[in-house]
Formats: structure tokens, sequence, C-alpha cells
């Protein structure tokens, strides 16, 4: 119980951090501006006269699952393994990797998130998050590496992805694709939309395949952020998929319809 409180006050801490310094009138229209005022100011206040919110943790759903075979399992251990810290000399040190949790929702959990979310709306879910049944469509973690500026995703394709008889859907791995370096793109530039994605499909994929989708940062240009992506077998000798992307940097605003 006290760990709930103090995830949850952390919470609330970073909620408002994230919103400290942001001038929301240039980044908002004035009713959007109003709205996303209205609650923040309605949460101050709430959270100063009683404990709310002690909502439920959201499911991070790149946790292992039943439904992931044995070898989407042993490739999660490898990289989970390089996340761990290592000790020298009695002192814990942390290497470059990390794994990144994954919600259905795509910026609730983020600092201030929750409000944008509802304001956007309420019953949005991430595309690749929102079937029920486990292994059925999107399994899939992401590890980044911050050092390096890349990241890897392993994938394990469900069978309602099914495309080509026996073979995953292209659009399903376009999906991937625009997940997985669109993730590293936020990760490595803040707030972005995808402007242009080309895929070169180079092997049809296998529907059930579990397959590494590596991603890297090609080159940052102003507001552009370049990404390159191969998607492998894991032992990496077959290639299913090449890709590059290019990303730009948005102001919040960009998603209300601002131009600012
Ligand atoms: C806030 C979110 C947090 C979320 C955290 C969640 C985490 C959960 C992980 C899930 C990750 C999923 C990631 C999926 C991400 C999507 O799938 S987004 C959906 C698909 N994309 C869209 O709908 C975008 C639609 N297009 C647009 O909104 C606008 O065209 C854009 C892309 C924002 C660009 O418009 P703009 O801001 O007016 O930029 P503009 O001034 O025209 O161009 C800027 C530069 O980019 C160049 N450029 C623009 N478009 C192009 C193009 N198509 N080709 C080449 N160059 C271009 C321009 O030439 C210019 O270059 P420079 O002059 O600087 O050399």
């Amino acid at each position: 119980m006290l760990g709930q409180i103090v995830r949850s006050l952390g919470r609330m801490q970073q909620l408002s951090n994230g919103l400290k310094g942001v001038r929301l009138h240039q980044l908002l229209s004035k009713e959007t501006h109003g709205h996303l005022q209205t609650s923040l100011e309605n949460t101050r206040a709430i959270s100063t006269v009683s404990l709310w919110p002690f909502s439920s943790q959201p499911r991070d759903f790149s946790q292992p699952n039943s439904s992931w075979s044995p070898e989407m399992r042993k490739v999660y251990d490898h990289y989970n393994t390089l996340c761990d810290p290592d000790t020298e000399n009695g002192e814990e040190k942390r290497g470059p990797w990390r794994k990144l949790p994954s919600y259905n929702r795509s910026i609730k959990y983020a600092a201030g998130g929750i409000h944008l979310s509802k304001l956007i709306q309420a019953k949005a879910r991430l595309f690749t998050r929102n079937v029920k049944e486990q292994g059925a469509t999107f399994e899939y973690v992401v590890f980044v590496n911050k050092e390096e500026k890349r990241c890897v995703c392993v994938f394990q394709a469900g069978h309602l992805l099914e495309g080509a008889p026996g073979h995953v859907h292209g659009g399903a791995i376009a999906t991937m694709i625009d997940t997985v370096t669109g993730t590293l793109a936020g990760f490595l530039s803040g707030p972005i939309m995808t402007a242009n994605l080309n895929i070169d499909y180079r092997s049809p994929m296998p529907l059930g395949s579990v397959v590494l989708i590596h991603s890297a940062l090609d080159r940052k240009e102003r507001r552009k952020t370049y990404i390159t992506c191969k998607v492998s077998s894991t032992d990496e000798s077959k290639l299913y998929t090449e890709a590059t992307a290019l990303f730009v940097s948005i102001g919040v605003g960009h998603l209300f319809g601002s131009r600012n």
C-alpha cells in the first residue's frame, strides 16, 4: 500500500513537472487551452485535498506472457540481460540498454499526458495494443541503446495478421516498422510524426514468426529525424524487410490543428 501511495504521488509530481515551463497558450488553440487549464486546476485542487488519483498501475504490454513462443522468450531474455546493471568494485553501473514499457494509450502515461489523452479522445487506444487476446496480433518489446542511437524490437506475429496465406500482411509489417522507427525517433527527438516511410519487402514472413526489427538513427537535419530499419530472423540469417523513415518534430499543438 505504501509503495502504491509513493508511486501515485510520484506520478502526480511527474504530471506537474511535465507541464512546467510549457507555454500552453502557444501550443494549443484558445478553446483547447481553456479545457486543459480547467482540468489542470481541478487536478491541483483535488491533489491538495485528497489522495487522488490512486488508479491501478498501467499494464505494460511488453512483459512476457503465455502466448510467447520459446524463441520469443529466449531473445527477450537475451536483451533483457543487457539491461541489467554490472557490478564493478562493489558499484552498480548501468549499461546503455533499456527496455521500454508499452501501454495501450499513446500519451496517457507520459507526464501530463492524461489530460491531452482525454482531450484528444478518451476511447482511443494504440493500434498495436488494442486486441485483448494474447498472441493474436502484435506481441513485441522494444529495447533501446541510447549511446548507439539504435533500438531492437523482438516481434512475434499473431494469427490475426495474415496477408498472403500463411504469411504476415504487409500492412502489419509496415505498422511494426512505423512503430519501432517512430519509437526510436521519439526517444531521440521528442514529439514527432511520420512524414515518409519507404519499405522494401525482401521475403515473405511466415505467420507466427519471431523476428528482430533493428532501427538506427541515420541523421538529424533541423526538425527532420531519418531512421533506417531492417527486419530479420532472430539469428539474422534471413532478411525479410528493409525500410527508411523520416520523422518531423512537431509541437503538441500540431495534434490540435495548430501550426505553431
Ligand atoms: C506526440 C506524440 C507522442 C507519442 C508517444 C507515443 C509512443 C508510442 C509509440 C508509437 C510510435 C508510433 C509512431 C507512429 C507515428 C505515426 O504513424 S504518425 C501518423 C502518420 N503521419 C501523419 O499523419 C503525418 C501527417 N503529416 C503532417 O502532419 C505534416 O505533413 C508533418 C509530417 C508534421 C510535416 O508538416 P510540417 O510540420 O508543416 O513540416 P514542414 O515545414 O512541411 O516540413 C519540415 C521539413 O520536413 C520536410 N518534409 C515534410 N514532409 C516530408 C515528406 N513527406 N517527405 C520528405 N520531406 C518532408 C520538409 O521538406 C521540411 O524540410 P526542411 O525545409 O527542414 O529541409
